[in-house]
């Protein structure tokens, strides 16, 4: 085995022990239930196993796991199929948490399952109780908080712990909310993040979640849905305002120059650090920022992952008006409400006007980014600059 495939093991298993969620998916816990006969428990093992199916919120990856490991060692008995391969995460992490169990008998795991499943049971109804969890789910994101007053709608994208780093689901629902706005009665659309960061980039644990057609694949579902989210920008029909309340990172940088107004806070700061990664340029960046800043300054972006201050960014046009932090919200909120009350036909069409006669090239930058994109993931160059990420080796 080499360093670089020891490193990688390690670092498998450590995603799958810290980023459980990315790990493993909710059917996997619909088990078929064995035919062999099983004493005293058996029936509240099999309403144990109904209760599962059941359950209204997602357990999470971690206590999955550990209903698998347990349902199979109290079926099964110990663990004694060859371990998966690497690549294949969610194989490997099932089997690691069945492995671990030993020799534990089957019985002690049957009773070990429904303890765990009517724990379960128990903390979901009383947090089906708590209002916020209730509004979330009404709303249908969950991390995002979607509203719209005075004729604005503003999309904010919610996960402050992780910095507002985009997860897979968050790209499904960013596109959902676009396509919402995009028909609903506001007359402009704002796009924002709460606490202190308006955008981390992507979430560098998105490829931890290997399919079982492995990593091509992942990567070939990755640029799929890249492409359809950067085309949800693109064709975005009314106003679209980047309100970046912190610094912004990556893609949360690079569909920046599909705005038609960027307002930044004077904490911001403007990161696409492609080359530490292993990337390259997504969000037609390739082609807006050369467009908006010059091909020179563009390249010292782009290759070289400079950052640019809010200030910084405003000169080379990638921002349209930077405010000092303390007065930023209130400053940027009055004049989209002025904005807002203005002709929503007029605006519509304006910007038609403005973007429509780029809109074909955008797709096919958008589609060749992407294109690339997918090679770049399947990279040494890339995956050992995740893994760095990962293990906390390296930041940004
Ligand atoms: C499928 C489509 C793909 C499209 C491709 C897009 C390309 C990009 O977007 S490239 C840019 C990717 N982003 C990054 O490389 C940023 C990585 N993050 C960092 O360098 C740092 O976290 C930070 C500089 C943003 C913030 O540092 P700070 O010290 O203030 O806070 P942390 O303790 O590091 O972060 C808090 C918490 O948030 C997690 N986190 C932050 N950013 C990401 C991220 N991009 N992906 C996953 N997780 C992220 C960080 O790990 C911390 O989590 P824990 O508290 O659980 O450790």
């Amino acid at each position: 085995m080499t360093e670089f495939s020891r490193r990688l093991v390690r670092r498998c298993w450590l995603s799958a022990v810290q980023n459980p969620l990315q790990v493993i998916s909710f059917p996997a816990l619909q088990l078929h239930v064995s035919g062999t006969a099983m004493r005293a428990s058996q029936e509240d093992f099999e309403n144990a196993m109904n209760q599962v199916k059941l359950l209204k919120k997602d357990p999470g990856n971690e206590v999955k796991l550990k209903l698998y490991a347990l349902y199979k060692q109290a079926t099964e008995g110990p663990c004694s199929i060859p371990k998966p391969g690497v690549f294949d995460l969610t194989n490997k992490a099932k089997w690691d948490a069945w492995n671990v169990l030993g020799n534990l008998p089957k019985e002690t795991a049957r009773q070990n399952y429904v303890d765990l499943v009517s724990s379960l049971t128990s903390s979901s109804k009383s947090s089906s109780q708590a209002k916020p969890g209730a509004d979330r789910e009404r709303q249908g994101y969950e991390n995002l908080v979607v509203t719209s007053e005075d004729g604005i709608t503003k999309i904010m994208l919610n996960r402050p712990i992780k910095k507002n780093a985009i997860s897979t689901q968050m790209y499904h629902e960013i596109m959902l909310a676009l396509k919402t706005a995009s028909k609903d009665d506001s007359t402009i659309t704002v796009l924002t993040g709460n606490g202190d960061y308006y955008c981390s980039g992507n979430d560098l644990t998105n490829f931890t979640d290997i399919p079982a057609g492995g990593v091509e694949e992942k990567a070939k579902n990755s640029a799929l849905m890249l492409r359809d989210f950067v085309g949800c920008f693109i064709d975005f029909p009314k106003p679209l305002i980047a309100v970046v309340n912190g610094p912004a990172v990556g893609i949360g940088v690079t569909t920046l120059g599909l705005f038609d107004v960027v307002y930044a806070s004077d904490k911001a700061t403007f990161h696409t650090p492609f080359g530490h990664l292993g990337l390259s340029p997504e969000g037609c960046s390739s082609y807006t920022f050369p467009k908006i800043m010059g091909p020179a300054k563009a390249a010292e972006m782009l290759i070289f992952g400079k950052k640019l201050t809010a200030r910084e960014a405003c000169a080379q046009g990638l921002v349209t008006e930077v405010f000092p932090d303390s007065i930023f919200q209130k400053e940027v909120w009055t004049r989209l409400k002025a904005y807002s009350k203005l002709p929503p036909n007029a605006m519509r069409v304006s910007k038609q006007v403005i973007r429509n006669t780029e809109k074909e090239k955008l797709h096919a930058v958008n589609a060749e980014e992407c294109r690339v994109l997918r090679e770049r993931w399947m990279s040494d160059e890339c995956i050992n600059a995740a893994m760095n990420f990962l293990s906390r080796r390296a930041k940004l």
